[in-house]
């Protein structure tokens, strides 16, 4: 089953995933020392800031010592400065340090899902993919900057304000420090709490944006079957959901507050009373008194800050679990280490080691089933001499698409071999096969950028003529050049402002460019005007000149024209011959032809 848009499991921590995922830390090493440091220093000053406070008042004002007070006035504004200086540090060394490691953590996401077979996509819905690569990325950078800033920053003023405490007087040292477990046990219920909420709202959010997508993806559907009202319903039960969810969280933060407030004030009362008493018998002066009420909240407010951190922890521990099970995903397509070693792989491609291709196919004895499905095929024979074009007709799920895709080794066969030029394809990498292939889908994947730009994705380095050339062999220029910007003019994205058979005849042209060895074509079954449709049916021809090709053809005079005609029935090849032999044995292939392609003749 495809994963859900935003599926929400929780797991304990696990150190392998995070051990991994501090990897990414390891060319920050700079920036991490330095935030340490920042970090450790603002805690020293937030310990000693409430210590200038009781100086003041013990040395000046009480002592009516006046004329020194400009001179702390000067202390203050430099510490100041340097607070000012530190906090600013801290933030550009956390919010630097998060953007790193998303970015990281999402550039090799990103090369996986590059680098993946086909049958992962199968398992995989793309708002589940999309949701790795953002909102976890995002969360793991967010909990490995600011999560370790607050951690850090709190366990330090905790740990400076104990020992000032204990210097300055050990019973009201330990009298603050009692309140700490049972605001941390608070604090720990009601953060618990409020992220169950907010996963909630998040599971929420994320169903909206899965409704959002088929909301816009499929709004001609909608439209036609007259559903807007039922997918209205459906969407407020939805947006109804994830309000509740965020008004509950609310409540729940609306009841936290005052008791941490109230808690941290039952702990500012003892001490009142308590240095009350210390004061009135001499044993504690004022200032100190004032400085011991300052770190009270300065030591119960870390609590909140920890509390919170944990819970995020687990969020963080979830999203780290699937962005690192995903970037460790194998690929169920590999080449061979050998063969790697021989042939080079991306970013080391040993072309010098590349045999030219002469395009002779040949499958022996194939079987598939794909990894979630029964047989597809069994015992497949079949041998394409180079050049030829092959028309792969037959009802549907016979087994059309999964022959191509395994000539192209999107999949592979699950027995038997096939064989390129009489070497079995795994004993040359996907790399030189795949620039040896061009496959022109039946709805045409054009980008957003200019025509000429999208031609030339066929061949990077083609010459603005070799571009011309390409769309005059395949009808286009006329098309092109009636618009005013020609070649430069911008399409939308996936091609929109073109027409179907517009796009068409552009990914003819980028697939002529490309020049491949082997073409896979899957003939788009969208009647067109009658005028376009001879362009295309044209076009074709010239794709198809001088190449291996496989069309899933539905054309009759692609099929006609073909070297060979392929019907698949089951996944068996039930017919197989010319046109003209097919019709003559009066089989299969003359019924569908009787039957389906008299009609589109
Ligand atoms: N990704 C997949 N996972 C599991 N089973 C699949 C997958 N793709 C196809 N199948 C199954 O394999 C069989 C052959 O499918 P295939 O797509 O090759 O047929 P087809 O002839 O191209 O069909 P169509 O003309 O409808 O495109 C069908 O039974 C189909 O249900």
């Amino acid at each position: 089953m495809a994963k859900e848009f935003d599926e929400v499991e929780y797991t304990k921590a696990d150190l392998a995933t995070w051990k991994q995922v501090l990897s990414y830390m390891k060319g920050e090493r700079r920036d991490v020392i330095l935030l340490f440091v920042s970090v450790i220093t603002l805690a020293i000053l937030d310990t000693i800031y409430p210590k200038l406070n009781g100086i003041v008042i013990d040395k000046y004002v009480l002592t009516g010592n006046l004329e020194q007070l400009p001179l702390f006035a000067g202390i203050y504004l430099a510490f100041i400065a340097l607070f000012g200086f530190i906090v600013w540090t801290f933030i550009l060394l956390s919010d630097r340090l998060q953007l790193s490691i998303s970015y990281q953590i999402r550039k090799d996401g990103f090369k996986k899902l590059q680098e993946l077979s086909f049958s992962f996509y199968d398992t995989s819905s793309v708002g589940w993919l999309l949701s790795r690569l953002t909102s976890d990325t995002n969360r793991i950078g967010g909990i490995l900057s600011w999560g370790l800033t607050d951690a850090i920053w709190g366990s330090m003023v905790m740990f400076f304000v104990t020992i000032s405490m204990f210097m300055m007087n050990w019973k009201l040292a330990l009298i603050t420090i009692a309140v700490l477990p049972i605001l941390a046990v608070v604090s720990y219920y009601f953060q618990t709490r409020i992220l169950k909420q907010y996963r909630c709202v998040r599971k929420m959010n994320s169903k909206i944006t899965g409704a959002f997508n088929e909301g816009i993806t499929g709004a001609v559907t909608t439209k036609t079957l007259v559903t807007e009202e039922d997918n209205l319903e459906e969407f407020s039960h939805l947006t109804r959901e994830m309000r509740d969810g965020s008004v509950r969280a609310s409540v729940i933060n609306a009841i936290y507050y005052p008791i941490i407030v109230a808690l941290g004030s039952v702990g500012v009362a003892l001490i009142i009373n308590v240095g009350g008493m210390d004061v009135f018998n001499g044993d504690l002066s004022y200032g100190d008194l004032v400085v011991f009420l300052s770190y009270a909240t300065l030591f119960y407010d870390p609590i909140r800050t920890i509390a919170n951190l944990l819970t995020r922890f687990q969020d963080a521990q979830a999203s780290a679990e699937r962005v690192i099970s995903l970037i460790n995903t194998e690929s169920d397509i590999i080449d061979r280490p050998d063969v790697i070693e021989k042939y080079g792989q991306i970013g080391n491609l040993k072309k010098e080691n590349w045999e030219p291709i002469k395009g002779d196919i040949e499958l022996i004895d194939v079987g598939f089933h794909y990894k979630t499905g029964e047989k597809v095929m069994e015992h497949m024979n079949l041998k394409i001499e180079a050049g030829n074009s092959i028309a792969i007709v037959g009802p549907t799920g016979s087994g059309k698409s999964t022959i191509v895709n395994l000539i192209c080794r999107f999949y592979e066969p699950t027995s038997g071999q096939i064989l390129i030029d009489g070497v079995d394809y795994r004993e040359r990498t996907q790399e030189w096969l795949h620039s040896h292939l061009g496959y022109v889908l039946q709805t045409p994947q054009l980008f957003s950028g200019t025509i000429k730009e999208n031609i030339r994705y066929g061949k990077l380095d083609a010459t603005d003529e070799e571009i011309i050339e390409a769309a005059k062999l395949v009808n286009a220029h006329e098309f092109i050049t009636h618009y005013p910007d020609g070649y430069e003019t911008v399409i939308g994205e996936g091609g929109s402002g073109l027409s179907t058979g517009q796009k068409q005849l552009i990914s003819f042209a980028r697939a002529l460019i490309a020049n491949p060895a082997i073409l896979i074509l899957d003939e788009a079954t969208a009647s067109i005007d009658i005028e376009t449709e001879k362009l295309i049916q044209d076009a074709i021809q010239v794709l198809l000149k001088d190449r291996t090709s496989f069309i899933i053809a539905h054309r009759l005079s692609t099929i006609v024209n073909a070297n060979q005609i392929l019907l698949l029935k089951n996944g068996e090849i039930a017919e197989k011959g010319t046109h003209a032999e097919l019709i003559a044995q009066k089989g299969d292939y003359y019924q569908l032809y009787m039957g389906q392609f008299e009609k589109i003749k």
